[in-house]
């Protein structure tokens, strides 16, 4: 769409004192990543398909489907084109090669999102060399999704009730769903796209269960599609979001795989039905830690957008004068509203930084791993915890914000922030759900606390715990030091408290499950706090109105700095040249219920009614 770019964002754009492109360049780790970036944004811009003007919103639940499905292959076939061209495309805002722009061609998210985001890096990194040259072909037929949470089981995975017994006779496995409960619900994909799966379920080798383990399973025909005998699967319907992916529900009936099906290699079943024993129990989660760790610059790259849109909108929409002699300002000067947005801006570097920091974490360890080194799982494990939770929750809780400091034009579909809203918030409860991660972490301070508190030795990384004990900590200062040392003590002090109420419950004869129970809102306010969040820089940086003051005239650069384009953006409100309310009518247009001048229910029901006895 023509026209020229709002006055105001251009006044804004003037005012900017830093170089836009430089900072852009930082956030994509490097100009020649920009530039890579950019080459396959308009790569796949190019790709007419892709972009087809009719909301989703006007689409049936069947029609959103396969319009996704279509729009899904033609991207997996161009990847495919990429990558075989050993064009190695890595979308550094999400070191996941999850390509920012599927945002803005599905606008929702990517029906094959688990296929590629879960199904190839599970196989990737916990199949056996073997099993990885069979099943990791770049032109395979498999279509697959991760299928571990069930009817009656999602955080709780030890109690996941799928089996895969091992028949010897057959050297098959056999995969059974004994009860409704046992039903695999939510997988990605699931549904009607998927022709394979991986399946979490309990081995069970001559009558003795080994715990979880990962199977490979054909679940479709590969050439008709049809659902394989003794597989009954479908999709699960509407949700809250992520309506463009087919999340579906599976029962297995006695179901045989060979034995090689199993993902093997951390963990072994021989031909006679001998269990070898993987180096660390809980290498089969490997799979949920690498997502929790992807998910975080994830999130950063929502708020990102969110910030675009709140804060670009921000700068055209006037509303309401200062002083009453002067014309309406723009809602940007509005403290109160610099204070909504400036912290979603922050945000999202901070989770950008700490996404890469944790996404070269994880690598640095899986490498320690591979080498047979175990010893930081746990500290990894524990980190991914709550900067999933707290990222998730930050990020849903930041863009549900800047929604609605945009008005009730941010209520409109077609400003995208609902969507991203929708988003967003299921990260709170997918891969982990908040307060069970929380816990997790919990359980990892308080290993720690307990060492301090019998002054056993700690490493470096929880020497403040000692620090707190001999009362060695500084006054508050108000600098980044300052706040850090400060959080230092907020930690261990929330540490000490729940750990107190723990000890205390054991002394009243408490068993220790139970006592946990009881400290449980402590123990998730001391991981809650683990993880510096939002609310805690505003509170603890006094002179807080003079910094926002300090970012206004650099609002509007900071947000275009994330580059992200009008197409992935989506949003009447966020657009590049601020042309709010001709993006907001034009949408309108589109709506089907401004195709007739009067809608054929006028004459059904409304004439009937409101001019009875008047003809
Ligand atoms: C798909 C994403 C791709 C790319 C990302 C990019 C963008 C993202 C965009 C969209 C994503 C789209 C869709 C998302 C798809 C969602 C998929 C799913 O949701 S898959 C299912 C996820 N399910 C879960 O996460 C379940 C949560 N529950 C658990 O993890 C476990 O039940 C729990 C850890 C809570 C408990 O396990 P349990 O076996 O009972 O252990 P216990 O608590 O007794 O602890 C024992 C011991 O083990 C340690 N431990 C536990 N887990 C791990 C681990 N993963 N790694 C290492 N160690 C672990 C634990 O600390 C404890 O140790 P100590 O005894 O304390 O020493
Ligand atoms: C959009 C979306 C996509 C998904 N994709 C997949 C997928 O591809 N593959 C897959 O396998 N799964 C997937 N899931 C499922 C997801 O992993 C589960 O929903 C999640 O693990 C939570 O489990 P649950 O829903 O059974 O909730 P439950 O485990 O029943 O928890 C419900 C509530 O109980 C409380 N609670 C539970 N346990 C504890 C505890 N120990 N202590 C304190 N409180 C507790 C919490 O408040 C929690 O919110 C997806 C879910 C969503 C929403």
């Amino acid at each position: 769409m023509g026209g020229r770019v709002n006055e105001d964002l251009i006044k804004e754009r003037r005012k900017c004192t830093f170089d836009i492109k430089e900072l852009t360049h930082i956030i994509d780790c490097g100009e020649e990543n920009t530039i890579k970036r950019k080459q396959i944004d308009n790569y796949i811009l190019n790709i007419k398909e892709l972009w087809d003007d009719v909301p989703e919103e006007y689409l049936s639940h069947k029609e959103r489907y396969e319009n996704a499905i279509k729009k899904a292959f033609i991207v997996l076939k161009v990847l495919r084109q990429l990558h075989t061209g050993n064009i190695q495309i890595t979308d550094h805002r999400t070191p996941t090669n999850v390509y920012s722009i599927q945002d803005g061609i599905f606008r929702n998210v990517n029906p094959l999102l688990i296929h590629i985001g879960l199904f190839w890096s599970t196989i990737a990194a916990q199949a056996s060399t073997e099993q990885q040259a069979e099943w990791l072909q770049p032109d395979s037929s498999m279509i697959g999704t991760y299928v571990q949470t069930e009817l009656g089981h999602g955080s709780f995975i030890r109690g996941i009730e799928t089996t895969a017994t091992y028949d010897s006779t057959t050297d098959e496995f056999i995969l059974h769903t004994p009860r409704l409960s046992a039903y695999k619900w939510w997988p990605g994909g699931l549904g009607n796209t998927a022709n394979a799966c991986l399946v979490m379920a309990q081995l069970y080798i001559n009558g003795t269960c080994h715990g979880l383990h990962i199977f490979l399973a054909q679940i479709r025909d590969f050439d008709t599609h049809k659902p394989l005998p003794g597989i009954k699967v479908g999709e699960i319907g509407p949700k809250m979001g992520f309506n463009t992916a087919d999340n579906g529900f599976l029962g297995f009936d006695n179901h045989r795989i060979p034995r090689t099906n199993m993902l093997m290699k951390n963990v072994q079943v021989l031909r006679d039905g001998t269990y070898v024993k993987p180096k660390h129990d809980k290498l089969t989660y490997g799979s949920m830690l690498l997502t929790r760790v992807t998910l975080i610059s994830d999130l950063a790259y929502q708020l990102s957008k969110a910030a675009t849109i709140a804060v670009r909108y921000s700068a055209v929409r006037r509303q309401s004068p200062i002083k009453s002699n002067e014309p309406e300002r723009q809602i940007l000067d509005f403290v109160s509203q610099q204070h909504k947005l400036f912290i979603t801006i922050a945000s999202s570097h901070v989770y950008r930084v700490v996404g890469l920091w944790m996404w070269n974490s994880h690598k640095r360890v899986t490498a320690d791993i591979h080498e047979g080194n175990m010893g930081q799982l746990p500290e990894l494990h524990a980190l991914a915890c709550c900067l999933k939770a707290i990222s998730s929750r930050d990020a849903s809780a930041l863009v549900e914000q800047c929604r609605l400091a945009c008005g009730g034009h941010g209520y409109m579909m077609a400003s995208n922030l609902p969507q991203i809203y929708a988003y967003t918030t299921a990260a709170v409860t997918y891969e982990g759900e908040y307060t069970v991660l929380l816990l997790q972490t919990a359980r990892y301070l308080v290993k720690f606390w307990r060492l301090a508190a019998e002054h056993k030795p700690l490493p470096q990384n929880f020497a403040y715990f000692e620090d707190y004990i001999k009362k060695n900590f500084e006054q508050w200062r108000n600098s980044p030091e300052g706040i850090i040392e400060g959080f230092k003590a907020i930690v261990a002090g929330k540490t000490k408290a729940a750990y107190d109420t723990l000890q205390c419950n054991l002394r009243n004869g408490r068993e220790f499950e139970e006592a946990w129970n009881m400290a449980s809102v402590q123990l998730t306010n001391a991981s809650e706090y683990s993880t510096i969040s939002r609310n805690d820089i505003e509170a603890l940086q006094s002179r807080y109105e003079e910094l926002l003051a300090l970012i206004r005239p650099n609002a509007v650069g900071l947000v275009d700095a994330f580059d992200i384009r009008d197409e992935v953006l989506c949003s009447t409100l966020g657009a590049y040249d601020g042309r709010v309310y001709e993006r907001m009518m034009e949408e309108a247009s589109k709506s089907p219920l401004n195709e007739d001048v009067v809608n054929e229910s006028f004459h059904k029901y409304i004439r009937p009614v409101t001019m009875k006895n008047k003809l």
